[in-house]
């Protein structure tokens, strides 16, 4: 007797036959099913979370596609590049409909995976590029999308890539077909390990960007999310998000106005670790930002240096910024400073909003 492909062993349970009949379906597209299962999620994944807006069906995708596609390179999924699958085709949806994917649109997508993200993203009409760095999956999404013209898949780092000019070609090739061409989107389920690397390279490119939707680990979606003044939770990683994304006044009014009405970045769902394969020990959330345009940054005289003064700011926590500024003027200026913008002499850093880092930043170049 053979004993089952490395891979199947580890699948997570079938469902009982009646239920898994009633679920059936026929493939959409030929891309559909990476290895021909044209099959939906079965119920113990579907569901996690409700679909909001069932614009596109539920797909044949994820589950058994997935876990096939996987065991057909035999290639167990690494922990070290955030190797946790979406089985669940729903959350997929969402997730483009977070981002309010449809035709014309240019998405990058950073690890397409076995590409069931990918694959909704390509139906509901986006080009996509994708970039991936475990070799055998760029292969094997390249493979798999071999018959549309609407991909690009890199086989490259995120981390280390130039996304400008990957990105700025594509646009400008589309630029005619495209409905707010002028920006791209990102929806992506990102290898939690670099998702400080994602928020902190992505939210700059408010120029090449309209909004980012990442699937996070959940506590990093709160982090980012949540923090508020005078907690310990607020963190120079909050002034950067709120520098470069939120709601923007700015010369898109009419865009910006019809997409703001809800607080930016915002917690979209939960989407839990049952939904993963293999089931990473956290859950996950959705997290989207929308990205100011470069005049609508706040106005600083260097970008470099007040996010230097930032770092330091909140170097020695719970100190007084008369303190932890002092490297840059004295203690005296820094209390002028602080008093120019109506703050107390006493101030820690996570008392002031982006706002008044801002002015402060601005006074102290001038003292
Ligand atoms: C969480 S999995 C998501 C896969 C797929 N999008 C899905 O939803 O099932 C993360 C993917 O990112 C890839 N990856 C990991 N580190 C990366 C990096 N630095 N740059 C690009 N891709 C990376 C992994 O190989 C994997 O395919």
């Amino acid at each position: 007797m053979t004993s089952p492909p490395l891979l199947l062993q580890y699948l997570p349970p079938l469902p009982s036959a009646t239920t898994y009949r009633q679920r059936l379906k026929p493939p959409r597209r030929a891309h559909d099913s990476v290895s021909g299962a044209g099959r939906t999620s079965p119920p113990n994944v579907i569901g996690c979370c409700g679909t909001k807006s069932g614009r596109r069906g539920s797909s044949s995708d994820d589950y058994h596609a997935t876990l096939k596609a996987l065991n057909s390179r035999g290639r167990f999924p690494r922990k070290s590049l955030g190797q946790h699958y979406m089985l669940n085709s729903e959350i997929n949806e969402q997730l483009a409909n977070a981002a309010d994917v449809g035709e014309g649109d240019v998405v990058l997508e950073i690890g397409p995976g076995t590409g069931s993200l990918t694959n909704v993203l390509i139906d509901a009409g986006a080009i996509v590029l994708a970039i991936e760095k475990d070799p055998h999956m760029a292969a094997l999404v390249n493979e798999r999308f071999a018959g549309t013209d609407r991909l690009k898949v890199l086989n490259e780092d995120f981390v280390k890539c130039h996304i400008r000019s990957h990105m700025m070609p594509l646009i400008n090739s589309i630029k005619p077909l495209g409905r707010n061409s002028r920006y791209a989107k990102v929806v992506s389920n990102i290898p939690f390990n670099i998702s400080k690397d994602v928020v902190k390279q992505l939210l700059p490119l408010g120029d090449i960007f309209s909004e980012v939707v990442l699937l996070l680990q959940e506590e990093t979606a709160l982090r980012l999310v949540e923090s508020s003044l005078r907690t310990s939770e607020y963190r120079p990683i909050n002034i950067f998000v709120n520098f470069y994304s939120g709601p923007s006044l700015g010369t898109c009014l009419s865009f910006r106005i019809a997409t703001s009405t809800s607080s930016d970045p915002e917690f979209k769902f939960k989407v839990p670790r049952t939904c993963f394969f293999p089931r990473p020990n956290v859950d996950a959330a959705v997290v989207t930002f929308k990205l100011k345009q470069p005049q609508d940054y706040p106005s600083v005289s260097s970008t470099k240096s007040f996010f230097s003064m930032i770092a330091s700011a909140f170097n020695g926590k719970r100190k007084m910024l008369r303190k932890t500024l002092q490297h840059i003027c004295t203690s005296s200026e820094i209390e002028e400073a602080l008093g120019n913008i109506g703050l107390p002499a006493t101030s820690r850093p996570e008392e002031l909003t982006l706002d008044d880092f801002v002015r402060l930043h601005n006074v102290m170049m001038d003292i």
